[in-house]
């Protein structure tokens, strides 16, 4: 691996490290190693083709190891990419099936797919990204593992201030950074790094917990992590977030062999900062890390929640009983939303939603079309299979096939004869079929194709 570190940041860290300075800028040259997380959401989730020979010593669900991201184990939501580091922060979060938790700078959403499944799809999850486009992204991973129980928004954090005042139990700041801890993975950052940029990401963060601050209820659990190791961006930030709101306190973290104590002498010489976590590369098998945890003390107030209505007409729920009589075992009603003609199960019908700019509330089940209800992919990857009336086994073959956008033309009459099944790949649902006349019509979404 070529880094190419600059001047100004070897003199920084030679001051702020001593003798230790060599061994980590060593560190930082040399191959970062590759992980990724399998899936209890879905059904049979160990069944994947991918070696699980070396786990990942504090998470149930992750390995060091590669994966590939053309596989049907990825495509069908089984697997996700993500660095050993980064996945202890949804361990240190420690979200509850009841929580309303928000990860508030969530983009692309490894985090906030590990927070979902830790609540197994229960309690509420906002996934927020203020980019538009990273916002779209995190979207379609929360809908790869299919994810239910998540809200994912986009908008500034400043946005919720103004109706979820302390409404979460838990939130997650993982927080826009210099990234040093990511130069080795991504070369590319190096260039845009300075000791200006560290001072802007500072400042930048400190506006962010304090919107956080204001979200979460009193006896709640924050955490902030960033992926770099200025001092600025961590425990000095953290010094200044706690001499601004007393009701802050830091809470201890358990740490793993490798893991480090935040550094006091690096935040104004707070000794509570030991209770915070570094990661350097130089002891830790994953990249450069920061965390810390928060409880913010005080009692809950009561929160007292307005619905939106459903917005489903007679016609519709006509509509969707055909296509549920048809083609599945049984549909219980939900939670059921209806966006324009976009039908979902709701992860939340709290009418404050309506202030934000939401992507997706929930599962997405279908679209009402003239006279019918078409399916949506998203119901498909986190359907129990059970659910389904038939479901087709592609060999490989057709499974190439269909991920090039084509049609299935079957040879022999099949034992089903309702339009819509359930596909799957080495036992992996990951799309829908339409069937008539001995073929299954491609209704895979074009941007999912090969
Ligand atoms: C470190 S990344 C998040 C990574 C993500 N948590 C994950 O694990 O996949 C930080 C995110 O914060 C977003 N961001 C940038 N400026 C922000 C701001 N002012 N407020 C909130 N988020 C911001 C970035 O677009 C980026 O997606």
């Amino acid at each position: 691996m070529n880094v190419e570190l600059s001047t100004d940041f070897k003199d920084k860290y030679r001051k702020l490290m001593g003798e230790r300075a060599d061994k980590f800028f060593a560190a930082i040259e040399t191959d970062s190693r590759n992980s990724f997380r399998i899936n209890p959401l879905k059904p049979n989730y160990k069944n994947v083709n991918v070696d699980l020979s070396e786990p990942i010593p504090y998470s149930d669900v992750g390995y060091y190891g590669d994966i590939d991201g053309n596989s049907i184990d990825h495509q069908a939501g089984y697997l996700y990419s993500q660095e050993p580091s980064a996945m202890y922060v949804a361990e240190v979060l420690d979200p509850q099936k009841t929580d309303k938790v928000l990860d508030l700078c969530a983009a692309p959403g490894s985090k906030s797919t590990y927070i979902a499944t830790k609540m197994d799809s229960q309690g509420l999850l906002v996934t927020n990204e203020i980019n538009n486009k990273r916002a779209r992204i995190l979207s379609s991973n929360i809908e790869r593992m299919g994810i239910t129980n998540a809200v994912v928004t986009n908008n500034s954090p400043k946005d919720f201030e103004k109706k979820f005042e302390g409404y979460f139990d838990r939130i997650l700041v993982d927080a826009p950074c210099s990234g040093e801890g990511m130069f080795r993975k991504d070369p590319e950052s190096v260039k845009y790094w300075s000791l200006d940029y560290v001072e802007q990401c500072a400042n930048r963060q400190r506006h962010i917990l304090d919107s956080a601050f204001n979200l979460l209820k009193p006896g709640g659990t924050l955490v902030y992590s960033t992926c770099t190791f200025s001092p600025e961006e961590n425990e000095e930030n953290i010094d200044h977030f706690l001499s601004q709101h007393e009701e802050m306190s830091l809470s201890e973290i358990k740490k793993y062999p490798g893991m480090e104590d935040g550094k006091p002498e690096w935040g104004n010489d707070n000794q509570e900062l030991t209770k915070a976590l570094r990661m350097f590369p130089d002891e830790f098998e994953g990249e450069g890390h920061f965390m810390c945890k928060m409880t913010k003390s005080g009692a809950a107030a009561k929160n007292r929640e307005k619905n939106v209505s459903t917005g489903i007409g007679k016609e519709e729920v006509k509509l969707l009983d055909k296509f549920a009589k048809a083609n599945l075992i049984d549909l219980a009603e939900n939670n059921w939303f209806k966006v324009s003609d976009f039908l979902y199960q709701a992860a939340s019908l709290d009418n404050r939603f309506k202030s934000l700019h939401v992507l997706r509330n929930g599962l997405k089940l279908g679209e009402f079309k003239k006279n019918r209800f078409e399916p949506d992919i998203a119901w498909i990857l986190a359907i129990e299979p059970t659910k389904l009336k038939a479901i087709y086994k592609l060999n490989d073959d057709q499974f190439e096939t269909y991920m090039y956008g084509e049609s299935i033309i079957l040879t022999d009459k099949p034992e089903f004869d309702n339009k819509w099944i359930g596909l799957s790949y080495q036992d992996k649902l990951f799309s829908w079929g339409r069937y008539s006349n001995n073929q299954i019509k491609n209704v895979y979404p074009k941007g999912l194709r090969r």
